[in-house]
């Protein structure tokens, strides 16, 4: 959790002047839209991307397949938001990818490097190469790539690709990442003899993101087999065959609808978020059921969810391993809630943007809070909190978690609220714009028995 950023780009997080009552805009899912890039990119045809998020996660995606490669070209959607054409080509290096700190950049395309013509080299910021991909590059070792990462077994490296990939059965320990798993998946297709992987860890987080990453290949016409989720079945197979160029427009982002969904809760007001899908892979989607077990209640209709918050704040146990980055919001709500939580199955956050474990343990402490670290998990007890720098790491949902408490408690200054643009560079505008809502009702109480 190695703090690089200077404290004087503070940002003082606004306290909520009244209950919140906002519509919110959210702009579309990273994780809809950098698979999207990449199934584009490996077609046989051109297909279209609409309502993308622009944001740096996405861009680098973006310029990384254009090195190799691929066009992209950026349009105005007629419906509103942008519209990306994919027009793919034969992938070949020499080209230098910049995976910024995204691990979708530097999980999801290495397997397409060793698909390229080529030497493709990979960097990015310091912390990406603290972050593991052990399993991707022992998989496509394994699968006939040659990598050349002077044994660290991480970034920095160089795929040298081949133009194809053997391809074949695999085993891969994904019990720090899951995007290991659907990375390898993604570029499975275009393996010459597709591909079947095991999964060999005790643990795999995020299974949601597995299941978005074999629902996108299969609406991309890719044959998948996937084992019963919450079963025993560890083996994933996925089939030599072309895939197809989609016209796909992106779901707003639920993982980032949660700090205004938790604005709702923590003010005891009202929010909606417009195009909440009513069948979706994304993790976000459990926030339903989280913010309603936290004090809320929400109702999804064909213009979107209303969440309102009810006054109270309960606390939460549960089980996080599914949706770990909704972590760092539910910790801030969590912080304010009557009541101790415990968040659990959440240990790979250690490896995430910065060590989230430790990152919000030291920043909600340094406010006067009593969360402590448990060997998977956090235990979080609210006591009353007062202002101060939150520290954010370059990481974008702790800069989030740290608007929610601010709601709250006064006096908190954020640093850095600029690393929201990995994923939601429009954080501050529109957050500012929730709270300056006509509809919102003066003098309503803000929840929290752990405010100061
Ligand atoms: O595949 C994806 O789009 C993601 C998978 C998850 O990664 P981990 O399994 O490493 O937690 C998630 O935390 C990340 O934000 C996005
Ligand atoms: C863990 C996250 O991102 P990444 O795709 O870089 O792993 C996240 O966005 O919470």
């Amino acid at each position: 959790m190695t703090d690089s950023t200077a404290q004087t780009d503070l940002w003082p997080a606004p306290t909520a002047p009244a209950a919140v009552d906002a519509t919110v805009q959210v702009p579309g899912s990273k994780s809809v839209t950098n698979r999207a890039l990449v199934l584009a990119a490996l077609s046989t045809e051109p297909g279209w991307l609409r309502r993308p998020l622009r944001s740096r996660d996405t861009v680098l995606m973006a310029d990384a397949l254009r090195a190799m490669g691929v066009q992209i070209d950026e349009m105005v959607n007629p419906d509103g938001g942008e519209a990306w054409r994919i027009i793919p080509a034969g992938l070949h290096g020499p080209a230098t990818v910049d995976v910024g700190n995204a691990g979708t950049v530097m999980r999801f395309l290495p397997p397409v490097a060793a698909l390229a013509d080529g030497a493709v080299r990979f960097q990015g910021d310091a912390r990406a190469y603290e972050r593991p991909l052990h399993g991707v590059i022992d998989a496509l070792r394994a699968l006939g790539a040659r990598i050349d990462d002077e044994g660290r077994g991480s970034l920095p490296m160089t795929v040298h690709g081949a133009g194809s990939l053997a391809g074949g059965a695999v085993d891969v320990d994904a019990s720090s990442s899951s995007q290991f798993v659907s990375a390898l998946l993604l570029s499975g297709p275009r393996f010459n003899k597709g591909l079947e992987l095991r999964h060999t860890g005790r643990t795999l987080p995020s299974l949601p993101h597995i299941r978005m990453t074999v629902d996108m290949l299969r609406k991309a016409g890719a044959k998948v087999d996937a084992p019963q989720y919450g079963g025993t079945a560890n083996v994933w197979r996925v089939a030599a065959g072309a895939l197809l160029g989609r016209d796909l427009t992106v779901e707003p982002d639920l993982s980032n609808a949660a700090p205004f969904l938790a604005a709702a809760l923590v003010t005891g007001g009202r929010v909606t978020i417009p195009g909440w899908p009513r069948i979706t892979s994304q993790p976000g989607d459990a926030l339903r059921d989280l913010f309603t077990r936290m004090g809320g209640s929400c109702e999804l209709t064909d213009h979107g969810l209303t969440f309102a918050g009810s006054g109270r704040l309960r606390p939460l146990v549960a089980d996080l391993g599914d949706v770990g980055e909704l972590t760092p919001v539910i910790a801030a709500v969590a912080a304010l809630a009557d009541g101790d939580s415990e968040l659990s199955g959440i240990a790979h956050l250690r490896l995430h943007e910065t060590d989230r474990l430790a990152a919000l343990a030291a920043e909600l402490n340094a406010l006067g809070g009593d969360v402590t670290e448990t060997e998977d998990g956090l235990r979080i007890r609210p006591r009353p909190l007062h202002g101060g720098v939150f520290r954010t790491y370059d990481d974008h949902r702790l800069a989030t978690a740290a608007a929610v408490l601010g709601l709250a408690v006064p006096g908190i200054e954020v640093e850095n609220i600029a690393t929201t643009a990995k994923t939601l560079p429009d954080f501050a505008d529109l957050w500012t714009a929730m709270l300056a809502r006509p509809g919102a009702t003066p003098g309503t109480a803000v929840a929290g028995a752990g405010r100061s």
